[in-house]
Formats: structure tokens, C-alpha cells, sequence
């Protein structure tokens, strides 16, 4: 197995921009290949989770040519959903941002296909946007174990006019719905049972339908209304902003270590719920300058805090390492969901947290992280979790050395990472 030793590092400062986001660039590619006309897409991210995207619209028919650099596509719309005379399997990583919105974008396609996808996907709940489907007549049987992928899906058009869906695992499951909505016949209203979490990627979701011609009638989260005339349409074209959650870790880093350190590619007005990151270090006690085309951020001596991180399920891992330099415990609530991600995210980090000295308490739905005086160097697992390997970079910004194993895992949202947090070392 690869690893990587990053040495003491004893300050940081200067610019550092971030790759196009995740969330963004999977919604656009998809609407792009459902909408009406040709839609040029900047600032795409280059990573796994949207090469699984690019290989699946390929699979599925789509036109689209794609710059060297990989960042520039241009897509060249079906005008509506897809259809695929020969059955086909296609495989999404542990992509929830490939998986979610092309099950209910199929389901209601002319398609015979089966989704699959590294094992942890076999692992990641499904269920409730299955039976949100299945409530509309979608044709989708579980392949393994029930509720989880690999499924089959047999699309055929759906002319439901209601559909209800469980918010409470993850926000990707109405996000789907939300996406296919357009392909349906008729007027689609959709009901949330269960707390909606996540609820920010939500409005990614809604801003992006927009930008592609589709107005949601949205009665404060929940119910949400899709007309039947509604239709995608190509915007021309398509900037992806850069990514919120990879901001975070340059962002703590100036928290904990700045100098000052000035994060281009988001900005104050950016759509991305993870934004608000910001926001939990200048509650423990950073300074941060808000600006139309980056977020700067100076360190100061940081205290810990106690917050409910719900809306930013991401950006919070975040904060769990960062606590490791903040002034008394940092309390972070409302985050069940994080076992149910790449790993079960509660307990690696709790476990991770632990190797390099700290104390720390782990509920089901919490974590308690108390800062220690002398960290630790230890090899930290990071249990094929980008965000496990990114975080732990942090630890690097004390007296200690820390060594992240198979660093490579990055390669989900943000392959070049540990070069682009050389930079401002
Ligand atoms: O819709 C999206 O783009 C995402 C939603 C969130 O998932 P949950 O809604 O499952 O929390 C987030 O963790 C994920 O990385 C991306
Ligand atoms: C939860 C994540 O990914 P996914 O889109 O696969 O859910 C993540 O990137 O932290």
C-alpha cells in the first residue's frame, strides 16, 4: 500500500483554487444529456465519481467530447430520457452522485440496465428512493440484498402524479426525484416523509434544474411541484463552480496555521451549502473575508464549539480534526448520516482521532473531540474515504509528522489534492 509522511509543517499561506464541484458537475452532465440542445460545461471536475457519470452517459447513447484536460464538455442533449435498445451494465464506483439520480433518470427511461458499483456501494441504503419509485410503478428489482445496489432497472414511462420519498437517510434520494420529474407526463408533486437532511443539496439541486429551464414549485421542503409541460433545456453554457467541500480542508488549515490563506474558485454567492463551513471557523474564532470570487481566512487561536452540522454533512469532517487545535472540546450534532457514506465516517474518524492521541466520545449520532497537548504521529487508516485522507492532512500542522495510507483514495472528488496543499506550505 501507497503512503504519504507529511513532515511538521510550521505555517501556511498564499492562494490555492479549488477543482470544479463534485455535486455541480454530476447534475449538469446529466440534465446536459436529458435537455433539449448542446450544453458546454466548464470547470468540469476531473475525478472518479465523474468519470463514472461520463462512462454511463456513454453507455446510455449520449454525444458529448471531452477536452484533454478533461474540464470542457460539451453535451449534446437527447431532448429527453434516455433510450437504449441493448441492455447494459453500468458500473458507478462508490459514486451517490452518479447512482442516486440515474436510477430515477432510468427508471423512467426506454432501458434495460443494471447499476452496480464497488463493494462499499453494495453497502450504501438505496431503499428509500426505491420505494419512492416503485410508488410511481418504476420496474427496479435488487440484484443482492434488499434496499442496497446492485439493482436492474426496466425504465418505462411513469405517469404518477405523486410520489413520496424518506429525506431522513440522505438528500440525494429527493434530489433524484426531483431530476427525473421533468421526464414524466404529467404534473409530479412529491411529499418528504422523515426529517430531510442535507437539506442545502437541495437547493444545488433546485438551482440547477433552473439553470436548465425547470422551475420547482418547492412549499418549504415538504412538498415540491415539477409541472408536467416542465421540459430541460440547454443553458448554453454551463461554469461549475469550484468545490465548497475540497475548499474546507485549505480553508481549516489558514484557520489553524494562516497566515492567511485565500481560497479561489468559490465565493460568498456560491450555491454550495458547504459554503457555510466558513462560518464554523469564524465561530471558533478565525477571521474570514467574504468576497464575490474567493474566501480568505487569517488564523487565530481557535476554541472549540458546539454545533449541529446537519446542513453540512461534508465540510463537518472537517471540522473533526480541526478541533484537534482548537481550545477546549469541540461537540459536532445531527450527523447519523456520515455512517452510511464512503465508510461509516462516525466511527473511522473516532477511531483515526484516537491513533493520534486525542479523546474522543462517539454516540450515533455525534462526535465529542477533545484536543490533546502532545499529538501523536501515527499511520492513519483511511478506509478508501477521500475525505478520511484530506482531513488528516491537518494533523500535519503541528509538531507532529502524520503518515495518511493509500493517499491515492483522493481520486473520488480531488486527485491532485496533497499537491495543491503543498503549495501553501
Ligand atoms: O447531493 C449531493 O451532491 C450530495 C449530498 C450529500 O449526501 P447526503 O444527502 O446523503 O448527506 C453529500 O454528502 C454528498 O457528498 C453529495
Ligand atoms: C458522501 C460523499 O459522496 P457521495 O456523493 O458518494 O455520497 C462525499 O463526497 O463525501
Amino acid at each position: 500500500m501507497e503512503q504519504l509522511t507529511l513532515a511538521p509543517i510550521s505555517k501556511v499561506s498564499g492562494v490555492v483554487n479549488v477543482p470544479g464541484s463534485k455535486s455541480l458537475s454530476n447534475r449538469a452532465l446529466l440534465l446536459a444529456a436529458l435537455c433539449e440542445g448542446d450544453t458546454e460545461l466548464t470547470n468540469l471536475l476531473d475525478s472518479d465519481d465523474i468519470s463514472h457519470m461520463l462512462n454511463a452517459l456513454t453507455q446510455l447513447g449520449v454525444n458529448y467530447t471531452l477536452s484533454d484536460d478533461k474540464t470542457r464538455c460539451v453535451v449534446k442533449g437527447n431532448g429527453g430520457a434516455f433510450n437504449v435498445s441493448e441492455p447494459q451494465e453500468l458500473f458507478l464506483g462508490n459514486a451517490g452522485t452518479a447512482m442516486r439520480p440515474l436510477c430515477a433518470a432510468l427508471a423512467v427511461s426506454n432501458v434495460d440496465v443494471v447499476l452496480t458499483g464497488e463493494p462499499r456501494m453494495e453497502e450504501r441504503p438505496i431503499s428509500d428512493l426505491v420505494d419512492g419509485l416503485r410508488e410511481a410503478g418504476a420496474d427496479i428489482k435488487y440484484l443482492k440484498n434488499d434496499g442496497f445496489p446492485p439493482l436492474q432497472i426496466k425504465g418505462k414511462a411513469l405517469t404518477a402524479n405523486e410520489m413520496s420519498v424518506d429525506g431522513s437517510v440522505s438528500s440525494q434520494f429527493l434530489t433524484a426525484l426531483l431530476m427525473a420529474a421533468p421526464l414524466f407526463k404529467n404534473d409530479v408533486t412529491i411529499k418528504i416523509k422523515g426529517d430531510l437532511v442535507s437539506k442545502p443539496y437541495i437547493d444545488i439541486t433546485l438551482d440547477t434544474m433552473a439553470k436548465f429551464g425547470v422551475e420547482v414549485v418547492n412549499n418549504n421542503y415538504q412538498t415540491f411541484t415539477i409541472s408536467g409541460d416542465a421540459k430541460y433545456v440547454a443553458p448554453g453554457k454551463f461554469m461549475v463552480e469550484g468545490d465548497a467541500s475540497s475548499a474546507s480542508y485549505f480553508l481549516a488549515a489558514g484557520a489553524i496555521k494562516g497566515g492567511t490563506v485565500r481560497v479561489t474558485g468559490i465565493g460568498k454567492n456560491s450555491i454550495q451549502g458547504d459554503i457555510r463551513f466558513a462560518e464554523v471557523l469564524e465561530a471558533m474564532g478565525a477571521s474570514v473575508n467574504w468576497h464575490d470570487e474567493y474566501i480568505e481566512v487569517t488564523g487565530a487561536p481557535l476554541k472549540g464549539i458546539s454545533m449541529d452540522m446537519n446542513h453540512i454533512p461534508d465540510a463537518a469532517m472537517t471540522i473533526a480534526t480541526t478541533a484537534l487545535f482548537a481550545e477546549g472540546p469541540t461537540l459536532m450534532t445531527n450527523i447519523y448520516n456520515w455512517r452510511v457514506k464512503e465508510t461509516d465516517r462516525l466511527h473511522a474518524m473516532a477511531t483515526e482521532l484516537r491513533k493520534v492521541g486525542a479523546k474522543v466520545e462517539e454516540g450515533h449520532d455525534y462526535i465529542k473531540v477533545w484536543p490533546t497537548d502532545e499529538l501523536k504521529h501515527a499511520e492513519i487508516d483511511t478506509y478508501n474515504d477521500h475525505r478520511i485522507a484530506m482531513c488528516f492532512s491537518l494533523v500535519a500542522l503541528s509538531d507532529t509528522a502524520v503518515t495518511i495510507n493509500d493517499p491515492g483514495c483522493t481520486r473520488k472528488t480531488f486527485p491532485d489534492y496533497f499537491t495543491r496543499f503543498n503549495t501553501l506550505v
